[in-house]
């Protein structure tokens, strides 16, 4: 469980992206940030994992608080949490299978690190999580000769591998066209169900939005203004999240180029 208690936060120009939010994830939900541009999405999402402080309030994942981590503490609850980006964030100039192996560089000794000599269970692990997502043929591929839909999930594949309680994804089909979002969306919805995985997820693409989660969180000006199951979500209710500019977003989002879409 996530919980959020008055959280503010004040970036150090001044900029307050968060304010007095009071949120609740139980474990397993599949949640959706929606919100205009610089509502507060990101910073909700990054504060979870400590990439930001907050700067007053609380939050507590299943019962840590999260602000009180220091070292080895930090390292270790984030290995509890996956996190996925927009920009996938893989070495490109190398094979799948050695991206994954990636995730459980921080757990080994030192040596191993620097000779890249993985366990067989390691070995095992990461093509499991590979064949998760559906991409186990690639294993041996090199990640700049997949496409932007591939290498999210090799991304995805990644996470998994570390065994998370929870994943934050921040934009994770901003980059990719519709029909590929769709294939990734699918891929989160399936880890989400069948491993009891907490999918926290910042995303512009409403329609998308709307069809994957079970729960959809409004932000705006860093305030929550919309709490609900996805089925009671209404263009009154899109409006209110997007101040009145909620024809603006969707035309705009219409308007984009398939491959940003
Ligand atoms: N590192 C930072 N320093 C200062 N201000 C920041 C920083 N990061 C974000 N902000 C500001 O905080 C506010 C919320 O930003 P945030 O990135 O959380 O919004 P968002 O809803 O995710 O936007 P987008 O959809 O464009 O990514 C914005 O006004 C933004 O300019």
């Amino acid at each position: 469980m996530i919980q959020f208690v008055d959280v503010t936060k004040t970036y150090t120009n001044g900029t307050t992206a968060l304010n007095h939010v009071n949120l609740t994830f139980e474990q397993g939900e599949f949640v959706a940030v929606i919100g205009l541009s610089g509502a507060g999405k990101s910073t909700l999402i990054r504060c979870i994992n400590r990439i930001h402080d907050i700067t007053s309030g609380t939050i507590i994942v299943d019962k840590v608080d999260v602000a009180g981590l220091r070292g080895q503490h930090i390292r270790q609850f984030r290995r509890r949490i996956g996190m996925i980006f927009q920009s996938f964030n893989l070495v490109t100039r190398t094979t799948v299978i050695n991206n994954v192996l990636v995730s459980f560089v921080p757990g080994l000794p030192i040596w191993r690190k620097v000779t890249g000599i993985f366990r067989r269970e390691h070995k095992i692990k990461a093509l499991e999580a590979l064949d998760k997502v559906g991409i186990l043929d690639k294993a041996f591929v090199r990640v700049d000769q997949l496409s932007g839909g591939q290498q999210q999930r090799v991304a995805l594949a990644r996470t998994l591998a570390q065994n998370p309680d929870i994943i934050l994804a921040d934009e994770p089909i901003a980059s990719l066209d519709p029909v590929t979002a769709r294939v990734v969306m699918d891929d989160f919805k399936r880890i989400n169900k069948e491993m009891n995985i907490s999918v926290i997820m910042n995303i512009h693409h409403v329609e998308i939005a709307l069809e994957y989660a079970d729960r959809i969180i409004g932000i705006r000006k860093g305030e929550v203004v919309f709490d609900g199951i996805t089925s009671q979500v209404t263009q009154e209710i899109l409006q209110d999240i997007y101040g009145g500019k909620w024809e603006a977003e969707k035309a705009a989002i219409e308007e984009q180029p398939a491959y940003v879409r």
